[in-house]
């Protein structure tokens, strides 16, 4: 079958996802250096609406513009932080994930003008931030902090803690480094005190399901043990059915030998009550694995958790 030889690709345009377009590029170029690629830019409703993402009807709040236009035919190729793809209902019909890249480290990072760990922070220091799976892991491990709403693409945040609306931020490592600004780190948390989000630090690479030659062309790109690991986590969310609001939080590791495990966590928003379940994949397949872990987490109560929070 003849290759594709021109790849539009469509991405949100703020510089982290650009960035991430740059390394599918390049790497592309590298793989399959006879096709050439051009950006798409699209603005998407989360990039615009600054308040809270559940008012927005939060699901896929940086994910459905993007797939409209590639659904559309106007681009061939999306690229998606599978952080932000939902995973309680299924993709846009019509699309598939051809491809996981290899991943970048999963972990939080906090920033801090001073240079302070949240450890040295005093008591009643402002850490910019709205997610909820980190709202409720810092009530864990230091409630004398306050959390204060933080929403923005990665540099807006960074110019926002500079003007003072906070007094600190907490940002993947993994997006700090594509926009290039890791020398803001004053601590990288470890997954134990902050357990990263479902999919941290993974690009996916989305396609028309029909589009064979395009899928053809960048499935080379992808790693089989992120593969292993993101369709475990994702079969987890998609069981425990997490809204965009869920303080579900959980990794999977496929370890050299070829085994793989998920770790994942439920917390209540202030942190009172966090379930935690970890199980190795044994015999299982990555989803099922993803599966039993999710029934573990609602044994001990998960639905009542996820349930009672607002979105
Ligand atoms: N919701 C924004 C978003 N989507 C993915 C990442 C980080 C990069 C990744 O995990 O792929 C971020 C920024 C952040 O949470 O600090």
């Amino acid at each position: 079958m003849s290759s594709a030889d021109l790849i539009r690709i469509v991405s949100r345009s703020s510089p982290m996802a650009l960035a991430q377009v740059e390394r599918v590029r390049t790497e592309l170029a590298a793989l399959r250096p006879g096709i050439r690629t051009e950006v798409v830019p699209v603005t998407t409703s989360g990039d615009r609406w600054m308040g809270d993402l559940s008012k927005l009807g939060g699901k896929g709040a940086f994910t459905k513009e993007v797939d409209a236009t590639l659904l559309a035919g106007e681009a061939d190729l999306a690229v998606h932080c599978i952080k932000d793809v939902p995973a309680d209902r299924p993709l846009p019909a019509g699309t598939v994930f051809a491809a996981y890249l290899k991943r970048d480290d999963i972990r939080d990072a906090v920033i801090h003008p001073g240079g302070l760990t949240l450890d040295e922070m005093p008591a009643g220091t402002r850490i910019g931030t709205s997610s909820v799976r980190r709202v409720a892991q810092l009530a864990i491990t230091h409630p004398e902090l306050e959390c204060v709403p933080m929403r923005g693409n990665a540099n807006r945040r960074l110019e926002k803690l500079d003007a003072g609306e906070c007094d600190a931020l907490l940002l993947a490592v993994s997006g700090l480094e594509r926009i290039g600004r890791t020398d803001r780190i004053s601590e990288i948390l470890p997954v134990d005190a902050m357990c990263p989000p479902i999919g941290a630090g993974v690009l996916g690479l989305q396609c028309r399901e029909g589009d064979t030659e395009t899928i053809e062309a960048v499935a080379g790109l992808g790693d089989a043990d992120v593969w292993k690991e993101i369709t475990a986590e994702r079969m987890l969310l998609h069981v425990l059915q997490g809204h965009c609001n869920s303080p579900i939080a959980g990794y999977a590791r496929a370890e050299r030998d070829g085994r793989l495990s998920l770790r994942a966590r439920v917390f209540s928003p202030d942190g009172k009550t966090v379930l935690d379940a970890h199980e190795w994949a044994g015999p299982l397949d990555p989803a099922t694995l993803g599966t039993s872990v999710a029934v573990a987490l609602l044994r001990q109560g998960a639905r009542e958790v996820i349930d009672t929070i607002p979105h």
